[in-house]
Parts: structure tokens; sequence; C-alpha cells
């Protein structure tokens, strides 16, 4: 016999939870399924327990530099099996705060177990049968792992089996130079392995402008991380000290051997084994599921949201789902994906803060920009805590004076980064955004400034 709730929601990621605390609140009924752990990929092996080890390479490589400040320390030492515990204790307490939350919910069924249709409102779970007229699909995704020459004749790590390892790499290897990589590289370098980042592109981080990906490519190498781009034939084979990497077929040297290879060539949906076909819900070719601008799919009374639709690839954008979907279903309300604007940060020190379009994706765009920039180097507060690595920039469009995106590469542009986002949000043009006083001496302070710089590009 089938148990029949008013919702099913598969996985328990960034969407999964709250939707269910929302659905209850409204007084239904809701089957919550997770196959592994409460809290999905952010988490358990994606943004909290990187953000944590972050933390630790970050406290490392100030004490290294304590006497740039006047602060005389002795020799600086990592203590692997400390900075691991305590990245997993921040994962696991946050993995129990979201599953006891969700045991407390009154109408809330949590169940642990693989889920897969078999029919349209019909979901198995081991023995379980649930049947719901609402199913809203949260599945994430997991690391790809391409079928390069060599995979699976070595052991190759993923961001989730790196962060099992409680012990310190001797020479990191990385194949693939974005957001994991490149984050992942810095923590290492300063904990003191070797670090090598492969990446196939020409260059770094290739979604964004090439100023960026230059002044990102001088501060990993300021650090002595040593980078390849342009690696076009890549392949493993084992090697007596550990994995030989081929990394081209051109120029320099032609392999890299590394103790340990960390796999960061982007994510798959998990979307094989959901038994959609039986649904009737479709998926593009690689996997992700299809749904309109208010992430239905093409079967009525089946959403998806988070990564397994490819319409984001973010916490904030999975958990904006969510948004989205309780406020069409409970509220009244038309709220559509095409209404956010983009921003993200990649975590590197110092980080990367975007929002909307870059200079180079405006140009594209067709809009004729106009652009202010500013060196790190000439913000106070960055100059003054000496992390002047990075620069600001703003574009606007040169007719109307709309805020089109702003790039923050510097010391807290992760935060900073949200004076652009929100000013864009509310529409102000790029003079009102001039007109604003911000506080002193902060990062966000020269924002204002730069706005009241931009020149438009011939
Ligand atoms: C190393 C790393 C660092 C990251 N850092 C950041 C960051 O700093 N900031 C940021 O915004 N994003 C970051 N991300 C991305 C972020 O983690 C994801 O975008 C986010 O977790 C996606 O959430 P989701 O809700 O789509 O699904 P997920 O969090 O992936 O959760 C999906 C859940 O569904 C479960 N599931 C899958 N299939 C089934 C099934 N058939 N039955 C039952 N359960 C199932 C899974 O076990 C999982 O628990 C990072 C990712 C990685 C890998
Ligand atoms: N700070 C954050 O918000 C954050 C941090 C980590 C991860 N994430 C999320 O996780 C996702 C996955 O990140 P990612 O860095 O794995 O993927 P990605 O898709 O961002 O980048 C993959 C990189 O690997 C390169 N690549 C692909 N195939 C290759 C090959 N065979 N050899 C060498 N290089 C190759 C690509 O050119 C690209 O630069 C991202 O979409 C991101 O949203 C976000």
């Amino acid at each position: 016999m089938a148990a029949n709730y008013d919702a099913i929601i598969i996985g328990t990621g960034q969407a999964g939870p709250s939707l269910a605390g929302r659905l209850s609140a409204a007084g239904m009924s809701v089957a919550i399924v997770e196959r592994h752990l409460v809290g999905g990929t952010c988490v358990n092996t994606g943004c909290k327990p990187t953000k944590t080890l972050v933390a630790s390479a970050y406290a490392a490589h100030l004490a290294r530099r304590g006497a740039d400040f006047g602060v005389i320390t002795g020799p600086v030492h990592i203590d692997m099996a400390r900075v691991h515990a305590r990245s997993q204790k921040i994962s696991e307490d946050g993995r129990a705060g979201n599953e006891a939350w969700l045991r407390s919910l009154p109408n809330v069924a949590l169940f642990f177990g693989h889920a897969r249709f078999e029919v349209p409102k019909t979901v198995r779970v081991g023995e379980e049968q649930l049947t719901a007229p609402r199913i809203f699909i949260n599945v994430g995704g997991r690391a790809l792992v391409p079928d390069m020459p060599g995979v699976g004749t070595v052991p190759l790590l993923t961001n989730s089996s790196l962060l099992n390892l409680a012990t310190l790499p001797e020479h990191l290897v990385i194949i693939g130079g974005s957001y994991i990589g490149l984050e992942f590289g810095q923590i290492y370098r300063r904990f003191g392995a070797a670090v090598t980042i492969i990446e196939k592109g020409p260059r770094l981080i290739g979604r964004e402008d090439e100023e960026v990906s230059k002044a990102v490519r001088e501060i990993l190498e300021a650090e002595a991380i040593a980078i390849r781009t342009g690696a076009e034939c890549i392949r493993f084979a084992a090697h007596p000290d550990g994995i030989a990497v081929g990394v081209d077929c051109r120029d320099g040297p032609p392999e890299i051997v590394g103790s340990h290879v960390l796999l960061a060539v982007g994510r798959v949906p998990n979307t094989h084994d959901l038994g959609l076909d039986l649904a009737g819900v479709a998926t593009d070719e690689r996997g992700f599921i299809t749904v309109d601008d208010r992430l239905a799919t093409g079967v009525p009374g089946i959403w998806a949201l988070g990564d397994c639709n490819g319409r984001g690839a973010f916490t904030h954008t999975s958990y904006n789902d969510f948004e989205i979907v309780a406020a069409n279903l409970l509220d009244g309300a038309d709220r559509k994906v095409s209404d956010r604007i983009p921003c993200y940060a990649l975590y590197t020190d110092p980080p990367l803060g975007r929002v909307g379009l870059s200079a180079g994706q405006a140009e594209a765009s067709g809009y004729r920009i106009k652009v202010g920039r500013r060196p790190m180097s000439r913000v106070g507060r960055a100059v003054e805590k000496d992390e002047q690595a990075g620069f600001m920039e703003i574009v606007a469009d040169a007719d109307s004076d709309a805020i089109l995106g702003g790039t923050i590469l510097g010391t807290s542009g992760d935060e900073a980064i949200h004076t652009i986002l929100d000013m864009m949000a509310n529409g102000a043009t790029a003079t009102r955004l001039r007109e604003t006083m911000h506080i002193h001496p902060t990062v966000s302070e020269l924002i204002p400034t730069i706005a009241g710089e931009l020149r438009t590009v011939a």
C-alpha cells in the first residue's frame, strides 16, 4: 500500500528542507527523502567544509606574514589532524542541526534511502511506496569524472574524498582551474603542500574577463602555486613517486608527478538513477532536468530545484529556487528565475565577488558601456590591512546609466559586492550609486567613487 502525502521532496540539499518547512507550516503532510547525508553538498562536501578550510589557510598565511604587521611569531606549523577535525565538526554540526530541525517539523516524515519514480506521482524508497500530488526534485550533483586516459588505473580524488583526507599531500596536482580547483589549490598550498593546477582552457576561470583571470593567476603564482593552462593531452599513469599526469603535447615539461591528484573539472546532476523516464520528466543532453521559468517540469505537479535543473550551481541559487517555488505555490506570487541577478563569489584570498555582467559580457551583449576601475592598492582599507592585490570594477550602460554589473577581486570582495547587487536590484542608476554616502574606512566606500569615475569605452 502506498503512503499518501500532500508533497514529496527528493533530496535534502539547499532547497528541500526549507520547502518542507514552508509546506508543513501551510498544513501539508510532507515526505522528504535523503539517500546519504542531510544537508547535501554544501553542508557535507562543499561550501561549509571548504570555507572552514579557507579560514584555517588564511590563519596560516597571516601567521607567516606576522612580521609585516610588526607581530613577531615563531615558525608556523600546520596540525592537519586539527585542521581536518575542525572542518569535519563544523560540517557535522550543520548536518545535525538541519536534521534535528527537519525531524521537529509537524507532519514531515524523513526517509533515508534512494528515491526513484515508478509513475509520475509515485516514488519508491526501499520497501516504501510514497504517493503525492506534488513532487519536488532537489537531488543536486556530484563531481564529474571524465573518461580521460588512465582514469580507473590510479587513485584520483574528488572534492568529497579530498575532504576526508586528514594528512597533507606532498604534491597536490589539481585538474581544472575554476572554483573548486582554485579554492583547494590555495588552501593546500597555504597548508604547506606543493600545488600544481592544470587547466585545459587558455586561462584560469575562463568565464571571467581576461583581466580577472590574469590577476587571479598572479595572486596564486605569488604563493608559488604552479599553473599550467592550455593543457590538451591530460592523461594519468602510475609512477614510483605517485601519479604521473601528462599535461601537454606541445610545450613545457610533458609530465608532472604528484603524490595526489584532485579532479575539479565540473559537476554532473544526480538524475540518471531517478526513474525520470517513468515519470515522463525530460532532461537535456547533460542530464539537467528541463524546467520553465518557475521551475516546473513538463509534468504537472513536478518541480526541480537546485543544481539538478541547470539554472544555477550555487547554494544561493538553490535556496532562491525554493523561495520562488514556495512563493508561487503558497503566497499567490509570480516569481521567476529570470528575475534574479546573477551573483557569486570565488573564495580565494583575496576573494572574487561578481554581480551581473562583466565588461566583456556587457559588450558581447551589445551594450555601449562605461567602466570605472580602481586597483585595491588605491583602496584605503586594503592598504591599512596590507591586502592590496586585485581591483574593483563597475560597469554601466552608457546610454541609460543603468548599473550592469561589478567585479571586486580584493579583500572583502565577497561582502562589498552586495552594495552593487542591492543597488541593481532596486533599479538604481550609476549616478544614484555615486551619490550614496558609504562608511569610512571600508572597501565599499570606494564604490560610489568608482561610480563617479565611469568612462565610456570607445
Ligand atoms: C567543493 C565545493 C565547494 C562549494 N562552495 C560553494 C560556495 O562557497 N558557495 C556556493 O554558493 N556554492 C558552493 N558550492 C556549490 C553548492 O554546494 C551547491 O550549488 C549546492 O549545494 C547545491 O544544492 P542543491 O540543493 O542543488 O543539492 P545538493 O546540496 O547537492 O543536495 C542534493 C541531495 O540530494 C540527495 N539525493 C540525490 N539523489 C537522490 C535520490 N535519488 N534519492 C534521495 N536523495 C537523493 C543527495 O544525497 C544530496 O544530499 C560548492 C560545491 C562544492 C563541490
Ligand atoms: N565559491 C563557490 O561558490 C563555489 C566553490 C566551489 C564550487 N562551486 C560550484 O561547483 C561547481 C563545480 O566547480 P568546478 O570548479 O569543478 O567546475 P567548473 O565547471 O566551474 O570548472 C571546471 C574547470 O575545469 C576545466 N576542465 C574541464 N575539463 C578539463 C580537463 N579534462 N582537463 C583540465 N581542465 C578541465 C574547465 O575548463 C573549467 O575551467 C561550479 O559550478 C560552482 O558553481 C562554487
